[in-house]
């Protein structure tokens, strides 16, 4: 969602169904992820591999040079990608589109990739998976980490889009809450408790579904799935929709800036 033109898709219901399918991505990239196990010692810092002119981890490393790549074919231009490393990011040689943006410019400003790649490192990985080193595979660990990680941000930074429908939608109640800079109104306002609950059932749901093992026998044995429902719920619960409400309340506060 880029364009001023996009309007007419512009309401909660849309954002939502967005959120929705954006949950499939999510799922499906922690599947792959937690084929492998936490490998601590792709983020060890520093590395204790001999990287010229670097000196932080392995997956760092990793990561900021995939980010520079994709953000001269022009992945940062669109308001819904946010990096982890915005320090000297090459330029896009993709010209940036002629439209009228539908977020407030102070959108820029709001991102919480530092917050969301601490909690991945130090909280996820170990929550999904085995404590281990696989050195044979830290490269294609660390490919799965960027995507989970990059569809992670994604889905959390979507809150300024959310906010900005929300702010539209009610403008009057969120304007006097913004003017006082009052975080924990604005975040009651925002909360929609029969939704989370609703999307952390949701999750669960399709976790137990996209990680079956999927056979042409019929009378085969039921066997356990490849991610644990009751964890992606929980995922969802203790970082990806609390997060996400950070996001929306960061972006309010911004609003008329
Ligand atoms: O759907 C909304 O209204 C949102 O703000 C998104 C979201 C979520 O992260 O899924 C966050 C806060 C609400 O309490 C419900 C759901």
């Amino acid at each position: 969602m880029t364009c001023h033109g996009d309007d007419n898709k512009l309401s909660l219901d849309s954002i939502r169904d967005s959120l929705i399918r954006q949950e499939d991505t999510i799922i499906f990239n922690l599947i792959e992820r937690i084929k492998f196990p936490t490998n601590p010692t792709l983020y060890k810092q520093p590395s204790s591999f001999n990287i010229s002119g670097f000196s932080g981890s392995l997956f760092q490393y990793l990561f900021q040079e995939t980010e520079a790549l994709q953000s001269k074919v022009g992945r940062y231009i669109s308001p819904e990608e946010n990096p982890f490393f915005p320090n000297n990011l090459p330029d896009s040689i993709i010209p940036p589109t002629k439209c009228t943006p539908v977020l407030h410019s102070a959108a820029e400003s709001v991102n919480v990739n530092e917050k969301i790649l601490d909690v991945y490192i130090n909280q996820m990985l170990p929550l999904f998976c085995t404590e281990a080193d696989d050195i044979g595979n830290l490269a294609t660990t660390a490919a799965c980490d960027i995507q989970l990680l990059q569809a992670l941000s994604r889905r959390i930074h979507y809150g300024k889009f959310v906010a900005e429908v929300k702010f539209r939608d009610c403008t009057d109640e969120y304007k006097q809450f913004i003017l006082a800079q009052d975080r924990d109104a604005l975040m009651k306002l925002l909360t929609f408790e029969a939704v989370e609950e609703m999307v952390k059932k949701r999750v669960a749901k399709k976790a137990g579904v996209f990680g079956q093992e999927v056979t042409l026998n019929d009378s085969a044995k039921e066997v356990k799935g490849k991610v644990d429902p009751s964890l992606v719920s929980r995922l969802y619960d203790e970082w990806i929709m609390p997060l996400t409400k950070l996001v929306e309340v960061e972006y309010l506060l911004r609003r008329l800036d």
